[in-house]
């Protein structure tokens, strides 16, 4: 690295940033008083709008012209306020590169014997006030250059062109704020110092992002071309999870203007591990997704009071529901009453009479939907007719006034027939909300009675439930544009089915490592494939060989709990290790004793231990033997600075620690079984620096090299 202030590089890099940083703060400025000035003239623009404006729908001419009058008024406003997204949109990029201007300078030489151009690389990009480049985003296609890591000709893809050339030089740095600490050229560009001193720097609460040092294998992955469904394989640490991050920002980057957070999913194994990585996109300048657990993903699309159970179903199961649906007419016994405040608002036998008007079709989506509008129109109507009934009237005058107000924003004192039929329709529709929300919920089919006619079988699993709901009724969410599944390896085949049908119009990008499965009944990493194969056509692959997380000493250990040949395929990225500490105790008192001497140890050290239990009724256990020294980890807590924590594995998947303490690797626990081996390997790829394995009594067959 250099940093030396004699070096006159360094001098002009510095002197290059501070005038950066300079112009940046200026823009922000600026932008922040355009948006007041923009906000001003809107208020004044408004008030003379409204006064100027003569409402009057005297005749068709004067109500044509008065709408033209509002139009041109809103037109005023939405420029307001597009101006506004303008200057908002400059804030959160200078926002975002008032922190770290740019990591990064290439020089580029597009036509021989031409001056080479030189740009900077930021989180962000942002022009100055004469459209000139400051600092070019990560994410644009010239930055690509970059992440190939290679020196000399080079090329990247604009506007889809082939753009061609000479990469002369690619300069990183290290920079807080407006302050040089270091730069790095790579000159036939192997290693890569600044990734070496951002992993020396050791782990945190929060996942970070890792923009700046993206490596080559992993940039494939981030720049991807938009494909139905990518399946990315990794080892432990290969940041796979870090990867699917930085897609997100590129995908918001790439469909900037048109894809919504909304419509972006991300599947994530548990809720610690949701709110671990929850910062990495709004330090981009980017809106976080929706980050959903299984659960919380199907709990919405269950009846009430029914949990997730079960999720280990396959993929034949629901295939064999598709083809029984195919010959499937309905019967009366497939409707149920809708009811609500209890009253029947909708009778089966209605949607029986409804469901014949519709006998031409087949038992389906088109025909389930045509029948909901229909049921739809007849509950709208059945209250109306409620809302005109005198009992609703009396039943609205003995409401308490603050139910009232809270109703109509007023007491009940209408002051026509036709305003006291608008508030009675307003309680009725708040009364019998839950009735309405049943109907659209298509909850007048009878799920379970119709497994039973159709499957022959009693108690479906969630995972049937809902893929039988969607084949018959076309639930799902048509909208969602990206769906991302992280750990996707810890799912069964029935689960990443109804993902691949519920998110029928989604991209789908799954990250796993099929050794980490941690639970039996998954999908095997082939199975995996085929499903989306089945369900979308084709799925891309990708590869991640290099470990990141862990020292070289712990990620040997783990790699060899690996298959072999898929064991040598397996790097580090070199850095100080301490060797692992293995020690086995001759009975439960020693290692109770083995067990309180490594938390003591690692309590006084300034890092975050863990204490990884391989099941939650383990936890309480180790925690007794350890008293005061140790916590005990929820799915309701987030990750704590430092301290030692006892967590089962379920809840430690995807994150990491600076040490890792194994309480017990014996035979009872780490049979020499697969399952086992898989969680072994979970277990020490989560540690950083430090592992430490104890075994009561005997140490399991599956780390005796
Ligand atoms: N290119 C990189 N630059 C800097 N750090 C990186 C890079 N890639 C990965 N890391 C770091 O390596 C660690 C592991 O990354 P991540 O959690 O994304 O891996 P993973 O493949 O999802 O792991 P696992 O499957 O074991 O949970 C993180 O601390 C991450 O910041």
């Amino acid at each position: 690295m250099s940093s030396a202030a004699s070096d006159p590089e360094f001098t002009t890099e510095q002197a290059h940033l501070t005038e950066t940083y300079g112009k940046l703060e200026k823009i922000g400025r600026d932008a922040v008083a355009a948006m007041e000035a923009v906000a001003a003239q809107a208020a004044e623009d408004k008030k003379s709008m409204a006064e100027e404006l003569a409402v009057n729908f005297a005749t068709w001419d004067d109500i044509l012209e008065t709408h033209a009058d509002i139009v041109a008024m809103n037109n005023i406003i939405e420029a307001h306020d597009m101006a506004n997204s303008v200057q908002a949109e400059r804030l959160r990029a200078v926002e975002v590169l008032l922190r770290e201007p740019y990591f990064a300078k290439i020089a580029l030489r597009f036509k021989e014997g031409a001056p080479a151009k030189e740009l900077y690389i930021g989180s962000a990009g942002i022009s100055d006030e004469n459209y000139r480049r400051l600092v070019v985003d990560w994410r644009s296609p010239v930055a690509e250059v970059y992440y190939n890591q290679a020196m000399g000709p080079t090329s990247y893809v604009a506007d889809g062109r082939v753009i061609h050339a000479d990469l002369l030089l690619r300069r990183q740095f290290e920079i807080d704020r407006d302050q040089l600490l270091g730069y790095f050229d790579s000159d036939v560009a192997i290693e890569d110092k600044l990734l070496l001193a951002s992993l020396s720097r050791g782990r945190s609460a929060h996942m970070q992002a890792i923009t700046a040092t993206i490596q080559k294998e992993q940039n494939t992955v981030v720049r991807h071309a938009d494909v139905p469904v990518l399946q990315v394989a990794g080892v432990a640490g290969s940041g796979k999870t870090s990867v699917l991050m930085q897609r997100i920002a590129y995908l918001f980057y790439q469909h900037r203007g048109t894809l919504d957070p909304a419509q972006v999913f991300l599947i994530s194994p548990n809720p610690v591990f949701g709110r671990y990585i929850d910062r990495v996109l709004p330090d981009l300048g980017e809106r976080n997704p929706e980050i959903l657990t299984w659960a919380e993903f199907l709990a919405p699309l269950l009846p009430a009071g029914r949990g997730a159970g079960e999720g280990n179903v396959s993929y034949e199961r629901l295939r064999a529901i598709d083809a029984a649906l195919a010959h499937f007419a309905f019967e009366r016994s497939d409707f149920r009453d809708i009811t609500a405040a209890g009253t029947r608002l909708v009778g089966g036998d209605a949607v029986a009479k409804v469901a014949a008007k519709f006998d031409h079709l087949p038992a389906g989506p088109h025909r389930v939907t045509l029948m909901n509008e229909e049921l739809e129109a007849r509950l709208q109507s059945r209250l109306a007719s409620i809302a005109a009934a005198e009992d609703t009237h009396d039943e609205i005058s003995e409401l308490s006034i603050e139910e009232q107000l809270r109703l109509f924003g007023e007491t009940f004192d209408p002051q026509s027939e036709e305003e006291a039929r608008a508030l009675a329709l307003t309680y009725v529709r708040e009364k019998y909300a839950s009735g309405i929300q049943q109907v659209r919920a298509m909850d007048w089919l009878d799920i379970d009675e119709i497994a039973r006619r159709l499957l022959g079988c009693d108690g479906l699993t969630s995972v049937e439930w809902v893929y039988l709901k969607m084949a018959l009724t076309g639930m799902g969410d048509p909208d969602a544009k990206y769906v991302m599944i992280d750990e996707v390896q810890d799912y069964s085949e029935g689960q990443l089915a109804v993902m691949a049908r519920y998110f029928r119009r989604a991209n789908f990008l799954l990250l796993g490592d099929p050794n980490q499965a941690i639970a039996e009944g998954t999908a095997g990493w082939g199975e995996i494939r085929a499903v989306f194969e089945a369900e979308r056509g084709s799925v891309d692959e990708c590869r991640l060989m290099t470990s990141y997380r862990s020292t070289p000493a712990i990620t040997d250990l783990f790699a060899s709990l690996l298959p072999p040949d898929e064991a040598v395929e397996v790097s580090s990225v070199q850095r100080e290790a301490v060797p692992p500490e293995i020690v086995v105790a001759s009975d439960g008192e020693a290692w109770a004793a083995e067990l309180r001497r490594v938390a003591d140890e690692a309590a006084s050290a300034d890092t975050l231990t863990a204490v990884i239990v391989p099941y939650k009724s383990e936890a309480r256990r180790v925690a007794k033997v350890l008293g005061e020294a140790a916590v005990v980890l929820g799915e309701r807590d987030s990750l704590p600075d430092g301290g030692v924590v006892v967590l089962p594995l379920k809840l430690a998947k995807g994150l990491e620690f600076d040490r890792v303490i194994v309480p017990d690797a014996s035979p009872q626990v780490f049979p020499a079984s697969d399952l086992a081996r898989r969680r072994l390997y979970t277990t020490i790829s989560r540690a950083t620096r430090h592992v430490t394995i104890l075994a009561n009594g005997e140490l399991t067959e599956l780390l005796k090299l």
